[in-house]
């Protein structure tokens, strides 16, 4: 018989996390330790569940701009090579416990230079932070895996620079590019040069776009820039007619995106929070899954949309009753779309995630 389907037994379900920031994932109670041991003091709560509940609070704006400000505190506390080591080593251990099998953790460089780190400095412990925590994880009986996204800010002037770092990391398990930050008035046409950098070295990069803004921003990112997956990308729904009747006419970008199967990174909580969806339910990842594009479930910032994988996945089963066979399809999904080799990827899917949902829906 099947095991019922809750927020227990579905954290036993392997899952597959593509779009996580790293300084948006802290536990409450680092921020304030790593606060107190660097001396930052505008912390607004020293409780660890009010200073959660606070982050949730403040994020959740309607803006993606004050969404944004609220990073201010995290990367404060993330200014030392011991802070950045401990901050991504406890990620691990978080998604880990939580299930996921394989996850794409990113963060921008740039933003912890503020005590006169070098970036390659920061990249080094961030990434022995990675590796200690996939030992710890392993020590308690969860297989982990973690690549590594580094994003450049739009509205900084540092892409090539970043670019270039993610290039020389890529054999550290450094697996792409991103561009995150406020996406009005910073298109990413803006860092075409770094694109073309990126393909020439067949490296691999996702952009945020369609969240805050439109589908000219989706369709920059992909005809212009060659994003490979997309960054929420929920506007794409614009492109898509849906007629009382209940036929379904896909625009030509839309069909675009299905066609090439460009993967969706969908972040449902965070969407609330900055307003880009109304409630779960009305949340566009529910036609775009039925429409079969290639629908990916992801947490974006745990911190602040006091969310997890599987919170996310109970709360999508709760919306539009999606069982195991349809959480297996987005994990495979996200595996499928993940920046690791064919082979390995492939690996994952076979050794780990198929007999993962095998045995629950038995
Ligand atoms: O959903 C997002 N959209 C755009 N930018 C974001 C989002 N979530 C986090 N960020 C920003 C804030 C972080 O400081 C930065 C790097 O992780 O990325
Ligand atoms: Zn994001």
């Amino acid at each position: 018989m099947s095991t019922p389907v809750n927020l227990d037994s579905i954290r036993l379900a392997p899952k597959v996390l593509l779009h996580d920031h790293l300084d948006g994932g802290l536990r409450p109670q680092t921020v304030i330790d790593l606060a107190q041991s660097v001396g930052y003091s505008e912390l607004p709560h020293e409780d660890a569940d009010e200073l959660g509940e606070w982050f949730a609070a403040a994020a959740d704006s309607g803006s993606l701009e004050r969404y944004l400000e609220t990073f201010s505190h995290t990367v404060a506390v993330m200014q030392t090579e011991e802070a950045l080591a401990q901050v991504a080593a406890e990620c691990v251990e978080d998604l880990a416990a939580d299930g996921v099998v394989y996850a794409e953790i990113r963060y921008a460089p740039e933003l912890f230079q503020e005590r006169g780190l070098a970036l390659d400095q920061i990249v080094q412990a961030v990434q022995d932070g990675f590796r200690d925590g996939e030992r710890r994880a392993a020590a308690a009986g969860k297989r982990i895996r973690i690549g590594t996204l580094l994003c450049a800010m739009r509205q900084h002037a540092r892409s090539a620079e970043i670019a270039n770092l993610a290039v020389r990391y890529r054999d550290a398990e450094v697996v792409g590019f991103d561009i995150a930050g406020p996406e009005a008035g910073f298109p990413p046409t803006r860092n075409l040069d770094v694109f073309e950098y990126l393909r020439q070295q067949n490296a691999h990069f996702t952009i945020h776009a369609g969240e805050a803004f439109g589908l000219p921003s989706i369709w920059e990112a992909i005809q212009h820039c060659g994003a490979e997956r997309l960054g929420h990308g929920v506007r794409i729904v614009d492109d898509i007619k849906v007629a009382e009747d209940g036929m379904v006419h896909l625009g030509r970008l839309a069909s675009y995106v299905r066609d090439r199967r460009i993967p969706l990174e969908m972040c449902p909580s965070s969407n609330l929070q900055t307003g880009a969806a109304k409630s779960i339910a009305d949340h566009p990842i529910g036609l775009l899954a039925k429409l079969s594009f290639r629908v990916t479930v992801n947490t974006d910032n745990r911190l602040m949309s006091h969310c997890s994988m599987s919170g996310e996945f109970a709360a999508l089963h709760e919306a539009f009753g999606y069982g195991w066979s349809d959480m297996q399809w987005f994990t495979v999904n996200a595996m499928k779309s993940a920046f690791i080799g064919f082979d390995e990827r492939l690996e994952i899917i076979n050794e780990v995630i198929k007999p993962g949902y095998a045995a629950l829906s038995e």
